[in-house]
């Protein structure tokens, strides 16, 4: 085969494929293995649950073809995904968001030498899968074997170990294959042995059924995985096929991968919203929950941000698209939780490792309970030797394999439906021990929108004082400053210009107005400004036991009165610190607030602050909660940033879409503060089903391992016992696509 000429030959390429047909978890391992061995491979990421492979290839020395070739070799069938074109058929997946475009993939080599690009097909349904036929050839040629059986006794042994041969032989080729490839230890190549040894030792019959037994668990294990897939493809075909975009007044339908930023879309009521986007005409109310996990629809109108997937209820909303399809909420959410399936939980790792061991520890064994009874004159040879190889079958590492993986999927779909959007199996895993919940207060526990509620002038003159703390809160982006311009406007203040205007992080503003030095802050901070009267302090006092926010005014010096702000809980959020504490989770707030607005709030919420808190207080605050174990921190990312970074767990929390959802450990996007206790709930029945997985896979092969050895269990057994636990643990994972956090 000719190298292609590309200008990067020589240079390590990522490249990702499709791979079709891995369903035994151990798969994975054995493509990892086989493919390690091409000189020029490294990297290599095998994802069972999202059928994928991505590996680094220095196609100088491995051409493409050759990975594809040995990877077909194996029994799997990979497709190169190309990066550039959307390789995503329309009808099929409409809207996979191609996150592969990152991985930087190429598709010269594979043009070149003929590979398939650009042709992800849609799933083969399974009863058309090779696996199927295959098992379906193994009824019939077993059925045949057993009627055989019937009417010519004395020739049956041969019409089975005929059957048996024709079943074993394209498994005993994907072994072979394997082995060549430097990955002896296949559960292929266990079969094979043990069919092929049980003909030798005259067990014709259960060497027929045991083959068949184990395409028919194969075609059962590619049922359950392919369920397991759909958790999180749900999300996705949430998104319609087809749009209406308006176009010079017409309306034409399009494929909504077609949709482009600018163009308008029409949304008729009962629909779903095809695009991100703008409403530029109509009032509706629109049902969130796919993002949001949020049912109650929320109100929209001209100028409304709405979001593809959402169900438009009223009436039609015309929107221009504001998002590429690649690049909507949606979309954007699917991607994080399929990179979150690849984050290997720590659990994860430790099984893999064990698992490489099982494996070859199991043959070993075998061997020795083939050889060493019989050598000591206990029984006959074809006795061990028939204990032997059933143990060999007992060797398939497959439903331990896939135990962690297959709950954490689960889990973070769940989780990812309603809202809850966790970053991978170690949050998962951390989330679970948490010991406390730290939460910021302005814009977490409360809406972030304070009102203002009293205005106190030391002169009278309420006016006045509000447009000189509105000249310079104008130049805030605080949540206070918001609240004080906008009131006065509402009271139609007249407008004063202020000067030299500069932010102190976490104390307030400082300018000059009408010539005058002015500042604007918390009370503590405007002593130090200057004087504050004794009637002020006393009136700022009272506001903020009440749990009021207060701002006080200094001109030149001296304090000439105070704005109090009122900035309401979320509605929720005493049922969310509530629900913490069910779990046996303290929750603590950090606020940069004054200790008494601080306590107020928060003895109303049943939970302690901490207050007064710089920044870096916020950090250092952190970090002493870590001294009692994991804490998961609650924020809305806006100034808390280093905290949440600090924390064991950042969650970011925000409505719908502000979320800055990129960036933290998890990100909940309905806005409610149950979702936290609602996450660890979630965390912790993940972890719960991840034992309980581990257990029935550890279980199960111990209890055949014992019955195997005593000889109280055979062949047929030992193989039911392996597909049937890969099966078990699948479904059991499954379970947790029916939690429903914080509700
Ligand atoms: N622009 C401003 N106008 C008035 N007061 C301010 C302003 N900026 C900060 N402050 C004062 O400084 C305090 C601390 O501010 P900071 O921004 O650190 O906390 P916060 O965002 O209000 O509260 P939290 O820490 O709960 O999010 C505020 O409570 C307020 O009293
Ligand atoms: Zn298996």
């Amino acid at each position: 085969m000719t190298q292609p000429g590309t200008p990067d030959a020589g240079k390590a390429e990522a490249l990702v494929f499709r791979v079709e047909g891995m369903d035994c978890a151990s798969c994975a391992g054995t493509i990892t293995t086989a493919l390690g061995h091409l000189p020029g491979v490294s990297d290599i990421n095998v994802s069972v649950t999202r059928e994928r492979m991505a590996l680094s290839l220095d196609a100088a020395r491995t051409p493409v073809g050759a990975i594809e070739k040995a990877v077909r070799s194996l029994g799997f069938v990979p497709t190169l995904l190309d990066g550039k074109s959307d390789a995503a058929p329309p009808a099929a997946t409409p809207h996979r968001h191609d996150h592969e475009h990152e991985h930087g993939l190429a598709c010269a080599h594979d043009r070149a030498h003929g590979a398939p690009v650009a042709s992800i097909k849609t799933e083969t349904p399974w009863w058309r899968s090779v696996k199927s036929r295959h098992a379906a050839i193994g009824v019939v040629l077993v059925a045949l074997s057993f009627a055989a059986e019937f009417f010519w006794p004395q020739s049956s042994r041969y019409v089975f170990s005929a059957a048996t041969l024709v079943l074993v032989a394209p498994i005993a080729k994907r072994a072979f294959a394997a082995a060549r490839l430097g990955a002896p230890f296949t559960i292929q190549m266990l079969m094979s042995i043990a069919s092929i040894g049980a003909l030798i030792i005259g067990a014709v019959e259960e060497a027929a059924v045991v083959v068949l037994l184990f395409l028919i668990g194969e075609v059962l294990e590619g049922l359950a995985a392919a369920r397991a897939r759909s958790g999180i493809k749900a999300l996705g075909s949430l998104i319609p096929r087809t749009a209406m975009v308006e176009d010079g007044g017409n309306l034409h339908e399009v494929s909504t991968d077609q949709l482009a930023i600018g163009q308008t879309v029409v949304c008729r009521p009962g629909d779903r919203i095809p695009a991100d986007g703008v409403v530029l005409a109509g009032i509706s109310s629109v049902d969130e929950s796919p993002m949001t996990g949020e049912s109650v629809p929320v109100a929209k109108q001209e100028g409304s941000a709405v979001f593809a997937g959402s169900i438009n209820h009223d009436a039609s909303l015309r929107i221009r698209v504001e998002r590429a399809p690649s690049d909507n909420t949606i979309a954007r959410i699917i991607a994080l939780v399929e990179d979150a399936q690849e984050a290997r939980a720590p659990t994860e790792r430790f099984i893999d490792r064990f698992s490489r061991l099982y494996m070859p520890a199991i043959v070993a064994f075998s061997a020795l309970v083939a050889i060493v009874p019989p050598l000591a004159g206990f029984g006959t040879w074809d006795e061990w030797i028939y204990r032997g190889l059933a143990l060999l079958l007992i060797g398939c590492p497959c439903a331990l394999v896939i135990s962690v993986p297959a709950a954490i999927a689960s889990g973070l779909s769940a989780g990812a439906r309603h809202g809850v959007l966790i970053k991978g199996g170690a949050v998962i895993e951390t989330l679970a021990e948490a010991k406390t919940v730290a939460f910021d207060k302005t814009g977490t526990l409360t809406m972030g929108r304070p009102r203002v509620t009293d205005v106190v002038a030391a002169d009278g003159d309420e006016a006045r004082l509000i447009a000189i703390a509105a000249a310079i809160e104008r130049e805030s982006s605080h949540p206070l400053a918001a609240a004080i311009v906008d009131h006065a406007n509402e009271a139609a203040a007249s407008f004063i210009a202020g000067e030299d205007i500069r932010a102190i992080a976490g104390r307030g503003m400082e300018g000059r107005v009408d010539g005058r030095e002015a500042f604007i802050g918390a009370p503590r901070f405007a002593a130090e400004a200057g004087g504050v009267s004794d009637d002020l302090a006393e009136a700022a006092a009272a506001f903020e036991s009440k749990g009021k926010t207060v701002a006080v005014v200094v001109l030149d010096g001296a304090a000439i009165g105070l704005v109090a702000m009122r900035d309401e809980p979320r509605p929720d959020a005493g049922a969310g610190i509530a629900a913490l504490r069910e779990l046996g989770v303290d929750s603590v707030m950090l606020t940069g607030d004054n200790a008494r607005t601080g306590n107020a709030i928060a003895a109303r919420l049943g939970m302690q602050a901490r207050a007064e808190l710089l920044p870096q207080n916020k950090v250092e605050e952190i970090r002493r909660l870590a001294a009692n174990g994991k804490v998961v921190m609650v924020g809305d990312g806006i100034n808390d940033a280093p905290a949440l970074a600090a924390a064991s767990i950042g969650v970011a929390i925000g409505s719908g879409t502000d979320v800055a959802m990129e960036t933290a450990d998890a990100a909940l996007m309905g806005s409610r503060i149950t979702d936290v206790a609602g996450m660890i709930a979630l965390s912790r029945a993940t972890m719960r089903n991840i034992h309980q997985n581990v257990a029935i896979a550890l279980g199960l092969k111990a209890v055949f391992l014992i019955t195997t050895v005593t000889g109280l269990s055979g062949l047929w057994i030992a193989v039911l016992a392996d597909t049937g636990a890969t099966v078990l643990v699948t479904m059991n994972a499954m379970r947790l696509l029916a939690f429903r956090p914080g509700r």
